[in-house]
C-alpha cells in the first residue's frame, strides 16, 4: 500500500519510523511519502493560508498549494482512483468497520488541514481526480488533522495482511465483533493481594473462552450500552 501524507509538519510523522509500522515500511509492505504543503510555495514566506472571504476569525488554507502538491501525487499513484481522506470534524465518523476498508486500499492521500480549514474547491477538485473522504475521529476540536492521521494509519496500518506477526491477535480487540475486549492477566499469579480469576489458571480452554465472552458482554452493556444494544440486535 501507498499512503501520501500532505502536511504543514512533515516531521510529525517520523514516529511512522518506529514500531511494527516503521517494520511494515522496512519490508516494503507500507511505502509511505510525506509532503511539506510549504514546499508548493511561491512566495517569500511561503504561505500556505490567507484571510477567509466573508470574514470571520482566523485564517483559511489557500488552495494553491494543495492543487500543486495533490497533482503531483495523482501523478504518482500506482492506481486511476486513489482515495484521499481529510480528517475533519465535519466528516464521517471513523469506525473499525471503516479501519478495515481502508486497510484494503491500494492508495491512500491523507490531507492534513490547519487553522480554520481548507478552502472548499481543493475537497471539489480532488474529487474530480479521486474519491475523497471527509472522516472524523470524534466530536471535539482538534488544531489540525495530523493527530487524525496518526491515529487512522495506526488502526488500519495493523489490520494490513503482514504487518501484525500473529493475525489472531486482531480478532479479539474491542470492537472486532461489536463487543468492547475481556480483561487480561498475565504473572504473577497473585498480586498486591489480587488474585487471578481462578478460570483462567484452569487449563479448560472452552471454559475460559465462555468466561472471556461473559466478560466482554458485561462490560460492553456496562461501558458502552450503544454498542451492547446493537450487538444484541445482531443475535
Ligand atoms: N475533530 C477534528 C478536528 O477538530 C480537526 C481535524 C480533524 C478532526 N477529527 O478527525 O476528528
Amino acid at each position: 500500500m501507498r499512503i501520501d501524507i500532505v502536511t504543514i509538519f512533515p516531521q510529525f510523522f517520523d514516529i511512522l519510523d518506529l514500531s511494527l509500522l516503521g517494520k511494515a515500511r522496512a519490508q516494503g509492505i507500507i511505502d509511505l511519502h510525506v509532503h511539506d504543503l510549504r514546499d508548493a510555495t511561491h512566495d517569500r514566506h511561503r504561505a500556505v493560508d490567507d484571510t477567509p472571504y466573508g470574514g470571520g476569525a482566523g485564517m483559511v488554507m489557500k488552495p494553491e498549494p494543495w492543487g500543486e502538491t495533490l497533482d503531483a501525487i495523482f501523478e504518482a499513484s500506482p492506481v486511476d482512483s486513489p482515495l484521499v481522506v481529510f480528517p475533519s470534524p465535519a466528516g464521517t465518523t471513523f469506525t473499525q468497520p471503516y479501519a478495515h476498508e481502508l486497510s484494503r486500499e491500494s492508495h491512500i492521500i491523507f490531507g492534513c488541514g490547519r487553522y480554520e480549514g481548507i478552502d472548499q474547491r481543493v475537497f471539489e477538485y480532488a474529487a474530480s481526480r479521486a474519491r475523497v473522504q471527509l472522516v472524523s475521529l470524534g466530536d471535539y476540536v482538534l488544531n489540525g488533522g495530523e493527530v487524525a492521521v496518526m491515529a487512522m494509519i495506526e488502526a488500519f496500518g495493523r489490520l494490513i495482511p503482514g504487518v501484525v506477526g500473529n493475525p489472531e491477535s486482531l480478532v479479539e480487540e474491542s470492537h472486532e465483533q461489536g463487543l468492547l475486549e475481556y480483561p487480561s492477566y498475565t504473572k504473577p499469579a497473585v498480586w498486591r493481594d489480587r488474585e487471578v480469576p481462578s478460570i483462567l489458571l484452569s487449563g479448560h480452554h472452552a471454559n475460559i473462552a465462555a468466561w472471556r465472552h461473559e466478560q466482554q458482554v458485561e462490560r460492553t452493556q456496562r461501558v458502552r450500552p450503544d454498542l451492547y444494544a446493537a450487538w444484541a440486535n445482531e443475535q
